[in-house]
């Protein structure tokens, strides 16, 4: 009875556990001793429905601020911050989680207004704001994004009016470099303009929020169309979208480029939002996004030029969720690095290939399309887990810098700046 009314009062469906119904001689509450709460709901107070619980046999049930958690015993024990527990200066667990007894359950429950207090059966408290938990449930994260972005085609993108950055700004004040970095979180590119033209410069804007990813290319790198790689890169051609290092098992999180030179005709650089074009097709095609999402591929990178000798391989899916909410993360697709695909049955191989050709739509769709043309003093970075670059043919001298930064360490400095990343 009391279950079909909480549901109503809760908007939820609710259900109830048969070991629900059971009696728990061992559970208190209140510090009374209450025989059938396991079978009971249990309010802050009779006319506050903000929070109640419910003791089960292998979880305790929660509910808070609208949020329905469940939490395991152990997972409770785990997540103690008392001081013996939880060390409060370093952010560190000192407890032992494998001296943690797998059957442990609560002999105790108190819930006030703000807090939920276990007593577990050697007597030790612990306390969990409320707050605390909603937050750092399964069930409160599943709702959440980690990254707050927005999707853009290059309609969306030229209407957002997004502003560069003045070079003195981004090196010189919080404020400067917290308006780059939230561009750059929530569309994937960001642009910083009056830059000195060089290399060194350049360097100095990207130590400015990240660490410098040395790669095979090396730290800073500096290119031409000389071939002094073995890479399409080095040469004048047209390069269709893709993202970089696809062929690393961690590719890197974030491109700078900067034109230092070019001297003759085309050469535009493309930029295609990844996760825009993913998400066309999750509205389309929801199976043919899972299988992009669940099928491992290799990518390749196979060079014998002069006394440049390398082979790298990564594996991985083209689509990158996280598997709790679905969120994408990371998009590897460079169609110029695939490898042999040998890691896919016959039959899968042809889906695969049918939901690669939909992205690859979409990808395609010249409305999704921004052409850029890059100019000395004005350095582009590419988020290279979502954006997608590619570039025109070009006529002759160009020189282009730039180099890879090492993505967590750009989401560490948004973080102190105090944005969400
Ligand atoms: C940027 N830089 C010129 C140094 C390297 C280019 C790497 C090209 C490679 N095909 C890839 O897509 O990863
Ligand atoms: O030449 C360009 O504009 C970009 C080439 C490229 O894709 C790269 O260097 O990663
Ligand atoms: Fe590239």
């Amino acid at each position: 009875m009391w279950g079909r009314r909480l549901a109503c009062l809760f908007k939820v469906p609710w259900q109830l556990s048969g070991n629900a119904r059971h009696r728990s001689p061992w559970l208190r509450c209140d510090r009374r001793a209450v025989p059938a709460a396991a079978a009971r709901w249990h309010h802050t107070a009779p006319e506050s429905l903000k929070c109640a619980w419910q003791l089960h046999g292998d979880h305790l049930e929660l509910r808070y601020a609208n949020t329905l958690m469940r939490f395991d015993f152990v997972w409770l024990r785990d997540h103690c911050r008392s001081a013996s527990c939880y060390n409060a200066k370093t952010n560190q667990r000192s407890l032992d989680t494998a001296s943690v007894d797998l059957a442990i359950k609560p002999k105790a429950v108190r819930v006030d207004e703000t807090t939920l207090f276990l007593t577990w059966p050697d007597g030790h408290v612990t306390r969990y704001g409320l707050e605390w938990l909603v937050k750092n449930s399964y069930e409160g994260q599943k709702q959440q994004v980690m990254h707050p972005r927005i999707l853009w085609n290059a309609e969306i993108y030229r209407q957002a009016q997004v502003p560069s950055v003045d070079c003195r700004s981004f090196l010189e004040t919080d404020e400067g470099l917290k308006e780059f970095l939230r561009n750059f979180l929530l569309y994937g590119i960001a642009f910083v303009e009056n830059v000195t033209p060089t290399k060194e410069d350049t360097e100095i804007l990207a130590e400015r929020i990240s660490l410098i990813r040395e790669t095979i290319y090396g730290r800073m790198w500096y290119f031409t169309s000389d071939f002094s790689r073995g890479d399409t890169a080095y040469t004048k051609l047209a390069l269709d979208r893709h993202t970089d290092t696809t062929y690393f098992q961690e590719p890197c999180g974030i491109q700078v480029f900067h034109c230092l030179k070019h001297e003759g005709t085309g050469g535009r650089t493309l930029l295609v939002d990844g996760f825009y074009a993913a998400e066309q097709v999750l509205q389309q095609a929801p199976d043919q996004f899972e299988l992009l999402s669940k099928v491992p591929l290799k990518h390749e990178y196979v060079e014998n030029v002069g006394d440049c000798h390398n082979h790298m391989i990564g594996v991985g899916p083209v689509l990158n969720v996280y598997p709790w909410n679905n969120e994408l993360y990371l998009i590897r697709y460079n169609n110029y690095d695939r490898a042999v695909i040998n890691t896919v049955p016959y039959d899968v191989v042809h889906r695969w290939y049918a939901a690669h050709r939909t992205l690859t739509a979409e990808l395609r769709r010249p409305e999704n399309e921004l052409w850029v043309k890059l100019k000395p003093g004005k350095a582009l970075f590419v988020d290279n887990w979502r954006v997608l670059h590619g570039r025109e043919a070009f006529t002759g001298y160009r020189q282009l810098c730039g180099c890879y930064l090492t993505r967590d360490d750009v989401l560490n400095t948004a973080r102190l700046l105090g944005l969400q990343a």
